[in-house]
């Protein structure tokens, strides 16, 4: 870690009831295998759909308000990625957002390439007063979204976007990941949210605790839609847990998913399939006795 050192941290007593939550998700979400839809990019949507299965759930992927509205009523939560933007997307996304609002179902937002572009930003800012239950993203991307929902009090500067990959630390969006995180939690009808910024380190906080996770491989930035895997699992969770945990879950799965896919593949193509392999091997001890560092408050 950089900024951040482990003398800052603790790691997560054995028998803190937040390992016991992330325990009962993963085991919860095989058991139940619960439906999370998704409006997500068309570069990794077969990966979303996958990483999904993997994991224990069950997907379906659509772009057509009343198909994603009338889903909404029968499946867990939902996972909306602003990837690659199409026309009709502007119109489409602020009436299914909307109306997963009034509707108190939860979802997922994916900023991808936050603070690029009129329109991605426009699609973004709608979401504010209709805001999603957990943001999943890079630390350029939180610290774009903390800037345009106008919670930024100036003092996370970012790199800005690259397009849709990172060029800040999750150390740098801390401040913009905890001002999100609360405005989730003001802004939902259950006073919940949370956020995880992705990264080497992964950090995750619900606004009040922050939590960094180390582990995955650095493979999982040489495979396209990690990250956006990574916000479906992540809906998938939340079909059958509460924000923080969901966020928890997911990011600890993948990353010791990837950590075993690394040992066993020999490049990007072997990585993806080894990684698919492991979201489905890897089992909910190993997800709930992971390191999981809080930070000291
Ligand atoms: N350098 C790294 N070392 C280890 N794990 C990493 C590293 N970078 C990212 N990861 C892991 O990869 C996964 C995806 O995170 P990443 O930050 O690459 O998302 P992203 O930039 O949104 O990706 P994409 O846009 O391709 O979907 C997370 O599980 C994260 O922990
Ligand atoms: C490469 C790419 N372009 C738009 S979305 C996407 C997938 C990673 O976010
Ligand atoms: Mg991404």
């Amino acid at each position: 870690m950089s900024k951040a050192t482990t003398a800052d941290h603790h790691d997560l007593a054995a028998d803190d009831a937040l390992r016991a939550s992330i325990h009962q998700a993963v085991l919860d979400v095989r058991a139940r295998t619960p439906l999370a839809q998704s409006f997500t990019n068309f570069v990794t949507i077969n990966l979303v759909a996958n990483a999904q299965l993997a994991a224990g759930g069950t997907a379906a992927m659509s772009y057509l308000p009343d198909d994603v509205i009338d889903i909404a009523a029968m499946c867990g939560a939902t996972y909306i990625n602003v990837g690659t933007l199409l026309p009709f997307y502007k119109d489409a996304l602020g009436e299914i957002t909307a109306a997963l609002h009034r509707a108190g179902h939860r979802w997922v937002l994916d900023p991808v390439a936050a603070g690029l572009g009129a329109t991605r930003t426009a699609i973004l800012e709608a979401m504010r007063d209709v805001p999603p239950s957990l943001v999943r993203a890079n630390a350029s991307e939180i610290i774009a979204l903390d800037a345009l929902w106008g919670l930024s009090d100036g003092s996370d500067v970012g790199g800005g976007p690259a397009g849709v990959e990172s060029t800040d630390d999750v150390d740098a969006a801390l401040g913009a990941a905890k001002r999100v995180a609360r405005h989730l939690r003001a802004g939902n009808p259950d006073g919940l949210g949370a956020v995880a910024v992705s990264g080497e380190v992964d950090l995750v906080t619900d606004g009040e605790r922050v939590f960094r996770l180390p582990g995955g491989d650095m493979m999982m930035t040489k495979i396209t839609g990690a990250g956006c895997a990574l916000g479906g699992v992540a809906a998938t969770y939340l079909c059958v847990a509460e924000p923080l945990v969901a966020a928890l879950a997911a990011s600890l799965l993948f990353d010791r998913a990837g950590e075993r896919a690394a040992a066993g593949s020999h490049g990007p193509g072997s990585f993806q399939t080894e990684f698919l392999d492991a979201l489905w091997a890897i089992d909910a001890d190993a997800v709930s006795t992971s390191t999981i560092l809080e930070a000291n408050r």
